[in-house]
């Protein structure tokens, strides 16, 4: 595990309340340190904002991609943002935060509710709102078309919440139970138990073995990040093109053949803000890893540099044993 200097207290953001997955991300990087405060947030970006402004805070634990359904968008963005943000007059951005980390959590995904139900009962209700974080949806999707098809008189409606712990407290602490309109959430057991609700249906992900994928952020610093052990590090690299030039992206791409060094994943966002009014264009997320000890670094990055339009590293971090578990 990665850590800061021992004995010294440190604060982790996560994605609350207590019983997300995030919560459970950070413990498992941080939890068998008696001097770690973990502190919740309401949202994603906050995470993010809170890392770079708070002094108080040392790290920052996010949610980055599903094995199911994919890119964490919200994370993404916020990447993509705080490079263009930091563009002008440049072609490497340093950004104020780097990856230090990464963890993999099992997601396992129960239909929780605020009273004890029979799952056979649901078809009585004539509108069942189901509460849980957007990232969700695509990896229920067929366990929720099938419970349509078993209520076929009930209106079942999908609801996005900050989070799926905050799911399960909607439906304990706000909403209240009508005879016709019924309140669930989608989150994990431990959410569940942390509000004292009920699980109707367990492991309803339409994938078992779903897992998703977190980052662990920190201040950029002088200090070298402490790697975990592993063979393979890797590093997480965003860029841009450089659009009037057809051969740009490919350009980026073949110095990957030039030295040994693998993409393990590659996908991209639209650039959205700059430059100011284009459509079309993208922002590039490549991840490598190189497993020798011969590795020109700097004469790679500086082919890097010389394709790209914009280029930002944000981090080399060692590959966590539960990646193939
Ligand atoms: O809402 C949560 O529990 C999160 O931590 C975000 C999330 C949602 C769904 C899968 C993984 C992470």
């Amino acid at each position: 595990m990665t850590v800061a200097s021992s004995g010294q207290p440190i604060a982790v953001l996560f994605l609350g309340p207590e019983g997300t997955y995030s919560h459970q991300a950070a413990l498992q990087q941080f939890g068998d340190q008696s001097n770690t405060k973990f502190v919740a947030t309401d949202s994603i970006p906050e995470c993010l904002e809170r890392l770079e402004n708070d002094c108080n805070i040392d790290y920052a634990v996010v949610p980055f991609e599903n094995s199911t359904n994919g890119q964490v968008i919200f994370t993404y963005d916020l990447l993509r943002d705080r490079m263009v943000r930091q563009s002008e007059g440049v072609n490497r951005v340093v950004p104020e935060l780097e990856v230090l980390d990464e963890q993999y959590v099992s997601v396992t995904h129960c239909l929780v509710a605020s009273s004890a139900l029979d799952l056979e009962s649901l078809s009585k209700y004539k509108r069942i709102k189901i509460y849980s974080h957007p990232q969700v949806w695509g990896q229920v999707d067929k366990y929720l078309q099938n419970l349509q098809y078993r209520c076929p008189g009930t209106v079942i409606e999908r609801l996005d919440t900050p989070s799926t712990s905050d799911a399960v407290k909607r439906t304990v602490q706000v909403e209240s139970q009508s005879g016709e309109i019924l309140s669930l959430a989608i989150a994990s057991n431990t959410a569940a138990k942390v509000y004292n609700a009920h699980i109707i249906d367990q492991a309803i992900n339409d994938k078992q073995g779903n897992t998703t994928r977190f980052l662990v952020f920190r201040k950029r610093c002088a200090t070298a990040v402490q790697l975990r052990d592993s063979r393979t590090k890797v590093s997480l690299l965003t860029f841009t093109i450089k659009h009037d030039d057809p051969r740009s992206l490919v350009d980026v791409l073949a110095t990957f053949k030039n030295y040994p060094v693998n993409i393990c994943s590659m996908s991209s966002r639209p650039l959205r803000e700059e430059p100011k009014g284009k459509k079309w264009q993208y922002i590039y997320f490549l991840e490598y890893y190189c497993e020798s000890n011969e590795m020109e670094w700097d004469a790679f990055y500086r082919e890097i540099s010389g394709s790209c339009s914009l280029w930002c590293l944000w981090g080399t971090f060692a590959r966590n044993g539960l990646y193939y578990s």
